[in-house]
């Protein structure tokens, strides 16, 4: 089975991209909470496909319809099931799909995995569709852990070259992060939004793609939680990040290139600051020995190029088993970026109120 993860929290998603309707259970909420669903719709909107130039054409409302789990305007506890109708599928644009494999997509390994019965419009259940659902669940979790006095933000850390600037791993600036949120595209600096915005117009109009890093920073979550080995917070959020269709690569703290450093320099030295323990730097994004010190979590994700694209690509056919060129017709996003930051906020709140839960 694969549609199903959690401990205390439990979560089911189901769908497909242009099937009647996506949708995920979420089972463990604690009972009594009032959701705030205009916040859960503003979260639905920032991932929501068809909104400017720089996403695919493709337009869906991406409301939510309650199905379970909620009474009286407070959850039950019980599972609470979201179901989001699609509306705007045009599954004709994929009659190759079935025998012309799309490199980088599903298509191929999704074939062989369900012996050709998988759903391939819009990419089925593989679509980058189903996130929606997520960042509904993770929408809701955001609340309960701001109830809690946690707070999840991200940025586009990079577009292709293109970076945004470094932030301060010891000491986060949540407004400035929520007023990235309202841009165009979660970036701090706007010089900077400006230069990747350019480059994904122009790899669109190459009919090519571009693919980047999105930077998530959880703040207030206290020291002493997680575990060790396989229930560390960085298998957690690192099981949650590669369940995120295009999620390539994940790294905390300072990532990779805490192996170019000492331990003189790597180590994060601890003080007092009154009573409050904290560390000097945060090389380890938080997070030592799969359990969290009381600093900012940081963590990076690597999102890869949009498969999909309009060039030219080779394939194969496997109806007559030979090489073959594929020309990509439908409505792609010609960076996945900019929409992921709210899939990655989602995953990093459904992972820590799982722990901390
Ligand atoms: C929000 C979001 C939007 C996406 N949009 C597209 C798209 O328009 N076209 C496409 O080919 N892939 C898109 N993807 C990525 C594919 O779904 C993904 O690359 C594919 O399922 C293969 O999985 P993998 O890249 O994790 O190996 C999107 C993913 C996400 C998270
Ligand atoms: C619909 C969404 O994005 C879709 C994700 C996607 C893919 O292959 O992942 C392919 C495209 O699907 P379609 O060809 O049906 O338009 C995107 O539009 C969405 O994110 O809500």
């Amino acid at each position: 089975m694969s549609g199903f993860w959690g401990n205390k929290l439990k979560i089911s998603i189901f769908g497909e991209s242009h099937g009647k309707g996506i949708g995920i259970t979420v089972d463990g909420l604690e009972s009594g909470f009032s959701v705030d669903f205009d916040e859960v719709q503003r979260e639905m909107e920032r991932r929501a496909p068809g909104r400017n130039s720089m996403s695919t054409a493709r337009k869906e409302g991406d409301k939510v319809e309650i199905m379970s789990g909620y009474f009286n305007e407070k959850t039950t506890g019980t599972p609470l099931c979201g179901v989001i109708f699609n509306q705007d599928t045009k599954s004709k644009d994929y009659t190759t799909q079935q025998i012309l494999m799309r490199p980088g997509h599903a298509d191929y390994p999704g074939h062989l995995r369900y012996n050709g019965f998988n759903d391939y419009r819009g990419g089925g259940h593989f679509s980058g569709r189903i996130t929606a659902p997520i960042v509904f669940a993770g929408a809701i979790c955001k609340q309960l852990l701001q109830a809690k006095g946690i707070e999840v933000v991200s940025h586009i850390k990079a577009i292709g070259e293109v970076e945004d600037k470094q932030i301060d791993y010891c000491s986060i600036d949540i407004e400035e992060f929520k007023k990235a949120q309202s841009k165009e595209m979660a970036v701090l600096d706007d010089e900077a939004l400006l230069k990747m915005k350019d480059k994904i117009l122009e790899v669109k109009q190459q009919e090519d793609s571009i693919g980047g890093v999105i930077e998530c920073a959880i703040i207030g979550v206290p020291g002493g939680v997680g575990n060790p080995f396989f229930d560390s917070v960085e298998s957690t959020i690192a099981h949650l990040a590669f369940s995120v269709p295009a999620v390539k690569a994940i790294e905390f703290g300072k990532g990779f290139d805490i192996t170019k450093l000492t331990g003189s320099k790597a180590n994060d030295e601890y003080y007092y600051e009154g009573d409050v323990v904290k560390t000097n730097t945060n090389n380890n994004g938080g997070i030592t020995g799969g359990i969290t010190n009381g600093m900012p979590i940081i963590f990076r994700v690597g999102i890869k190029p949009t498969p999909s694209i309009y060039k030219e690509q080779d394939t194969i056919n496997i109806s007559t088993k030979t090489n073959d060129k594929l020309k990509i017709v439908g409505r792609h996003d010609p960076c996945i970026v900019q929409r992921a930051v709210p899939v990655i906020e989602a995953i990093a709140a459904i992972g820590i109120y799982d722990l901390i839960k």
